[in-house]
């Protein structure tokens, strides 16, 4: 499909070109793939063998441990940006296209489905991220044993445990890796190899320092949390290495990374929530503070944030477009009014710089600290009307949703969930409320338990199922690259009915 290569991949709202000029330039979705391009052909390198004729050889004796992480971790490296973004972009379009399969056979039965009319709907060409290397504002290093066997290396992993052996290799080389991120690994490296205690490798046979997450903001403001398995040692033991850690980083070796905040966790599991398990500040802000659209935003240890502060930009500009597309009438922005419903809130990033344009913003949101960040976020910005909810989407939102009154103005849903996807009773809900003629989907992963979510708002009525509501109709995609040099982008996909 020649859609890439016929759309400008300037920003959204360049200059050149508006949001709603774009989309009208844009060909229509296809699922007919006629050029054969460079994104067609690429494979991700694999890094266990390689191929020389019919024979495959173990990689490790002609491709550097550095290599294959890079491989692993950032396998575009070797392409150039827009060879990245045109492979991103036939991804995607892959993907909506089996969505259009799907809906396509589900409503066979029923030709004139609106549905089925309106499975034609206009892909944009991916927006690029507006920062290329060093992009992540968060890092996390594991601790395991190194290329020389050293058990306490700082890094990230190459292969997998169940292939039996895994490296730990330093990540320096890494594209998307800022310096001070590579820094505070180096230096937190270099403390575990003086300390007496060891890592913490397997969960069962003891040890204890593990992972150091490094968050930075664009004023280059750095926060640490080192996770610690305590195993049986005393308070009073944790307490003394907790020590000797905050001595290093803040009058030892380590103050070479300035750090803003430094947090220890204490954790037996792979992660734990501050609830389950302190988050304690050791040194420092307690906080990370970052600016979105001109709104201010406070993001705690325990909150998610866009792992790429200036394509999180253009992506939350995306999804204020879509979620309440007002218009420049006589020098001002018109209001779109209703309410809108942030499920899986976070920090409150989406309500709030829509907020504007709506009534009401309601957020709900897992994470008790992302949500007192978000109602503080609301309020240091003088955000009147956004309110937050903590818990569970899957229980929270079918509780109230149908308390929501009709507006003339209506309700627009965003989601934008983990990896996981939505619950099922959250689609449930959603679907279900008819009030919602509008749903933005913003999702990291399209292709894994979002498309069985798009399926679902989108499928014929099944009372089995519970999906009682008229069904969603795509209407428009926007990929976002949020994440060069790995083939990973956000989808935006607007719903409507
Ligand atoms: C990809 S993040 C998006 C956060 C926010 N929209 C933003 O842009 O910063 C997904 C969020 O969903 C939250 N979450 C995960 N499972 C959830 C659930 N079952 N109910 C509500 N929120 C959930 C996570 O804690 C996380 O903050």
């Amino acid at each position: 499909m020649a859609l890439a290569a016929t759309c400008s991949r300037s920003g959204l709202f360049s200059k050149r070109k508006t949001f709603d000029s774009m989309s009208k330039t844009c060909l229509l979705f296809s699922s007919n793939h006629t050029n054969v391009t460079l994104a067609d052909r690429w494979k991700p390198p694999s890094n266990t063998w390689w191929r020389k004729g019919t024979k495959k050889y173990p990689r490790t004796d002609h491709v550097s441990w550095e290599e294959r992480l890079a491989d692993v971790v950032t396998p575009l490296w070797r392409l150039s940006y827009d060879e990245q973004l045109e492979l991103k972009q036939k991804h995607q379009e892959r993907i909506l296209s089996q969505l259009c399969g799907h809906l396509s056979g589900a409503f066979q039965s029923q030709p004139s489905s609106p549905v089925l009319n309106n499975l034609s709907f206009p892909v944009l060409p991916i927006l690029p991220s507006p920062v290329r290397d060093g992009y992540r504002n968060k890092s996390m290093f594991s601790v395991n044993r190194g290329i020389d066997g050293n058990p306490k290396t700082v890094g990230l992993y190459v292969g997998t445990g169940r292939e039996g052996k895994i490296v730990c290799v330093n990540a320096d080389h890494l594209l998307n890796m800022p310096e001070k991120h590579k820094l505070v690994a180096r230096c937190y490296q270099d403390f575990i190899r003086l300390s007496s205690l060891e890592p913490c490798l397997l969960f069962h046979t003891g040890g204890h320092w593990r992972e150091v997450t490094v968050r930075t903001n664009t004023e280059g403001h750095t926060m640490a949390v080192v996770y610690f398995h305590p195993q049986t040692l005393t308070p009073e033991e944790v307490a003394v290495h907790k020590a000797e850690l905050l001595d290093y980083f803040t009058c030892g070796p380590g103050s070479v990374c300035q750090l803003d905040s430094l947090y220890f966790q204490e954790s037996t599991m792979t992660r734990c929530t501050h609830e389950e398990s302190p988050y304690q500040l050791l040194y420092g802000q307690p906080h990370m503070y970052e600016e979105v659209l001109g709104f201010k935003f406070r993001i705690s240890a325990d909150a998610f944030f866009q792992v790429n502060q200036a394509a999180a930009e253009v992506l939350y500009g995306t999804v204020r477009h879509l979620c309440a597309p007002s218009t420049e009438e006589g020098g001002g922005r018109t209001k779109v009014g209703g309410t809108l419903l942030d499920v899986c809130c976070g920090t409150g990033v989406i309500g709030i710089t829509v907020s504007s344009r709506v009534d009401r913003v309601i957020g709900i949101e897992l994470i008790e600290q992302a949500v007192d960040d978000a109602r503080y976020n609301a309020a240091v910005n003088n955000v009147l009307n956004c309110e937050f909810m903590s818990g569970k989407a899957e229980v929270v939102l079918p509780g109230f949703i149908s308390q929501l009154s009709y507006t003339s103005r209506g309700l627009t849903a965003v989601v934008n969930p983990a990896r996981a996807g939505l619950h099922h009773r959250v689609v449930q809900a959603l679907r279900n409320q008819t009030s919602i003629r509008r749903l933005v989907y913003v999702s990291c992963k399209p292709d894994g338990e979002a498309m069985r979510n798009f399926i679902e708002l989108c499928c014929e009525p099944d009372q089995q199922k519970k999906l009682i509501g008229e069904a969603f109709s795509p209407s428009l995609a926007v990929p976002v690259d949020m994440f060069p040099h790995t083939p990973h982008c956000e989808l935006v996909l607007l719903f409507e009915r």
